[in-house]
């Protein structure tokens, strides 16, 4: 892609992980991005990186699921980087468990990080799009488990099927304003969440440490598990104007698990 110079985005979860990638991806195609996190200490970690590399970027500390401050982050982004044209409504949590043990704690939790905070991401962005005159980009995470339920993962599954929805949705809410929504679906990516997931499976059928890893890892068609990188080339395309005639889309970017 070639550069898009000038041009802002913003990534949420964005100090680790896919989030991590795509704030670094995004800045070496041109723009200043803002890093946002639940953790401060990563986000400014990220935050440092591009800079260190010569990029422009800023570090926030939000929690996606508060409207407020997801509307005060873009607020923010726009005065300081000086404009707002994509937002990556990456974060994200993935607790495992099977349907009969979920409470209505934690199925609540998850929507709210989940699902709510991508509701607030769509509606801060564009309302700054608007504002600004522009047209601009929304991306949100789904997952391959967006496209299938996946066992021990329901109520995550259950989120992520619903990213989709809010997508479609917005793609065609926005069209009239400039405005396009995707969404991206990774498969098995190694990160924080993925050795976690990893971990709570294993643990729950008295098996060890990995084994989950190897029998998801045993479907992908392409015999590797994703990097982060993997994902956040994907991502790239999606911010960048050769994706400028896709919306309401969510292609999964999984190595070949599911052929759908
Ligand atoms: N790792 C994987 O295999 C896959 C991940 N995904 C999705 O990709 C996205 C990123 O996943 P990973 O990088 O693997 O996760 P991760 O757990 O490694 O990183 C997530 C980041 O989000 C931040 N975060 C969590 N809750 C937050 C909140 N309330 N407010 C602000 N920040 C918050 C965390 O602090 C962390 O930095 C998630 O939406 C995930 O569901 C989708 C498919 C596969
Ligand atoms: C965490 C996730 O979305 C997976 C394994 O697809």
């Amino acid at each position: 892609m070639g550069k898009v110079n000038g041009k802002v985005a913003l990534v949420t979860g964005g100090g680790q992980g896919i989030g991590r990638a795509i704030a670094l991806r995004l800045s070496q195609d041109g723009f200043a991005v803002t890093v946002v996190d639940l953790n401060e200490e990563t986000a400014q970690s990220v935050a440092g990186e591009i800079t260190k590399a010569g990029g422009r970027s800023l570090a926030l500390k939000v929690d996606v699921s508060n409207r407020d401050q997801v509307f005060a982050a873009v607020k923010e982004a726009s005065e300081k980087l000086g404009g707002f044209d994509v937002i990556v409504n990456n974060a994200g949590i993935a607790p495992a468990k099977l349907l009969e043990d979920v409470t209505l704690a934690d199925f609540d939790k998850l929507f709210h990080i989940n699902v709510t905070s991508v509701l607030w991401g769509i509606q801060a962005a564009a309302a700054k799009f608007k504002e600004l005159g522009h047209g601009g980009k929304i991306i949100n995470a789904s997952s391959q488990a967006g496209h299938v339920g996946n066992a021990n993962l329901g109520i995550y599954s259950a989120t992520k099927f619903a990213v989709r929805a809010l997508t479609q949705t917005a793609a065609q809410e926005y069209a009239q304003y400039g405005i396009t929504a995707n969404a991206y679906c990774p498969g098995i990516v190694q990160t924080p969440m993925w050795s976690g997931i990893d971990k709570e499976i294993t643990a729950s059928k008295g098996e060890a440490t990995g084994d989950a890893t190897k029998e998801f890892g045993s479907k992908i068609a392409l015999g590797r598990l994703s990097t982060p990188e993997d994902v956040s080339a994907f991502v790239s395309f999606l911010a960048g104007p050769d994706s400028d005639y896709m919306t309401g889309q969510s292609p999964l970017i999984d190595g070949g698990m599911m052929f759908l």
